[in-house]
């Protein structure tokens, strides 16, 4: 099965996942001086509410919360999109060390850590089938910088004890991920994909320009949690992350000047 280590890791995700060549692929390298400001881009527009959220999982890839997605309770509007996407998960990706760890990578530089809220068109009747269609997907990137302690992100590292292992899930309740954002919703967009296998090119990419603050010390402890099952021998769960690929072409629009 694919992971991040060098037998199963990004560079050998083509072997089963040949898409992972293809045309829109995802994470980027964004180069601000490269994109194109676009007025007509709408300011995003995002609501959630906290009782949809249902669980906190350890998946083996990354720990994931979720919520209940079967109305339009949390959803995601405007923007660069046309309609009403829903929030399924949100989930992180992280380095071994605070010098790496995001997908993306602004002017080659990488952050820490990048949070990604992951919504599906509502035109799709689940995320599913939304997952397969070129307009499915619409995931919001938060990059997150080494600085003050983050009290939101705490209530997710203090279910960690309950999910130390990947298969492990327990509730988790009343949880606003919009206490996740940055002030500023000023956002760099361009059509991708999955950034995991199977990495479907079905993502309308929404990437924050301003990032959210985390503890050095809050970093160690999403580097506690663990890649392995219980049972196996442990595996640290860190630079669960793919690095940037081939623009392609591809136009990247700003939603400011
Ligand atoms: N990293 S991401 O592009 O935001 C993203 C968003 C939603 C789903 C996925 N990837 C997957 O669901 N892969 C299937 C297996 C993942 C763990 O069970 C990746
Ligand atoms: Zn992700």
């Amino acid at each position: 099965a694919w992971g991040y280590a060098a037998s199963n890791g990004p560079d050998k995700w083509a072997d089963s996942f040949p898409i992972a060549n293809g045309p829109r692929q995802s994470p980027i390298d964004i180069v601000p001086g490269e994109a194109s400001f676009d007025s007509k881009l709408k300011p995003l527009v995002l609501k959630y509410d906290p009782s949809t959220c249902q669980e906190i999982l350890n998946n083996g890839h990354s720990f994931q919360v979720t919520f209940v997605d079967d109305s339009d309770s949390s959803t995601l509007k405007d923007g660069p999109i046309s309609g009403t996407y829903r929030l399924k998960q949100f989930h992180f990706h992280w380095g071994a060390s605070d010098d790496k760890g995001s997908e993306h990578t602004v002017a080659g530089t990488k952050y820490p850590a990048e949070l990604h809220l992951v919504h599906w068109n509502t035109k799709y009747p689940s995320f599913g089938e939304a997952a397969s269609q070129p307009d499915g997907l619409a995931v919001v990137g938060v990059f997150l910088k080494i600085g003050a302690e983050n009290a939101n992100l705490q209530k997710l590292i203090d279910a960690f004890d309950s999910i130390k292992t990947k298969g492990k899930q327990s509730s988790f309740a009343n949880f606003n991920p919009a206490t996740l954002l940055p002030g500023c919703l000023d956002y760099w967009t361009y059509d991708g994909s999955l950034t995991t296998p199977p990495l479907l090119e079905s993502v309308t990419w929404i990437v924050c320009k301003e990032p959210i603050s985390v503890s050095s010390a809050q970093m160690g402890k999403f580097r506690s949690l663990l890649f392995s099952a219980e049972g196996e021998s442990e595996c640290c769960m860190v630079d669960n992350y793919r690095p940037p690929q081939p623009l392609k072409g591809r136009p990247v629009r700003a939603s400011f000047k």
